[in-house]
């Protein structure tokens, strides 16, 4: 299976890990560059299967779970999703203390990576240089809570994030495995069944405790979503999944 096509492996040696990634993320050997199509610009996504421990992915199911029986998801019933979302700083700050303050402590951790859109710098950086300038350093203050009751059943159409959410995507997963689609944004007048048989997919897997952060090109270049008809699930008596997703907004 073509599975995981388009990304190259990047085992962090220790002489390219402190050049590539936040110090959080420099020993660990499963830190993996997302690589786009476009072999002129630098690498500008982040994936990590295994960021988040299996204990700590716990704790903060649990967190998630606390949430949900407390605030108001909104349902999608013909998705089969339900989103919370979050959308200051102050709120942001009053959910984490109150909700997820591990999930938090763990977003706070990738601040590196985002940015005001009004930067003095050039329009495409790579991620390694953003971790490395001076301009970045922003806590995200948007965040949405995206809970799949079943993954084989729920979707997230391809889409483009709207950019004034910010440059930088942040996405968190929890529980079941979810396989995430890309592809070059799609002339609109493609039907479903072009797109969907679209030589350019790459697919890229999430498990529990996994991170995907873009941004720049293959933030605004590429289409992302959850396929349902491609999603498998790991227990036979549930396939439940949260996505934890997060923006800075100017
Ligand atoms: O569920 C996911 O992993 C992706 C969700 C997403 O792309 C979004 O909410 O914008
Ligand atoms: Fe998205």
């Amino acid at each position: 299976m073509n599975f995981l096509k388009g990304l190259i492996n990047k085992q962090t040696s220790a002489a390219s890990s402190t050049n590539f990634i936040a110090p959080l993320l420099a020993n660990n050997p499963a830190v993996q560059i997302l690589k786009s199509d476009l072999e002129q610009t630098p690498p500008t996504a982040l994936y990590h299967p295994t960021f988040i421990s299996p204990k700590d992915s716990q704790t903060i199911w649990n967190e998630l779970k606390n949430l949900q029986k407390h605030e108001p998801f909104l349902a999608n019933p013909q998705l089969k999703r339900s989103i919370f979302n979050v959308h200051s700083e102050s709120q942001v700050e009053k959910c984490a203390d109150l909700y997820f303050p591990t999930l938090f402590a763990y977003i706070q951790t990738l601040k590196p990576f985002f940015y005001k859109r009004k930067r003095p710098c050039p329009s495409v950086m790579s991620l390694s240089s953003l971790e490395n300038s001076d301009y970045p350093n922003i806590v995200p203050n948007t965040i949405q809570i995206n809970h799949y009751q079943d993954i084989e059943k729920s979707g997230c159409p391809l889409h483009i994030d709207s950019r004034g959410l910010g440059p930088t995507i942040g996405m968190l997963s929890f529980g079941n495995d979810a396989t995430m689609s890309f592809m070059i944004d799609p002339p609109s007048n493609f039907t479903i069944e072009q797109v969907q048989e679209c030589p350019d997919e790459f697919r890229v897997l999430l498990p529990n405790g996994s991170l995907v952060i873009l941004a720049d090109d293959i933030r605004y270049k590429y289409v992302h979503g959850i396929r349902n008809e491609i999603q498998k699930k790991n227990h036979p008596d549930h396939a439940e999944r949260f996505s934890v997703v997060f923006w800075y907004q100017d």
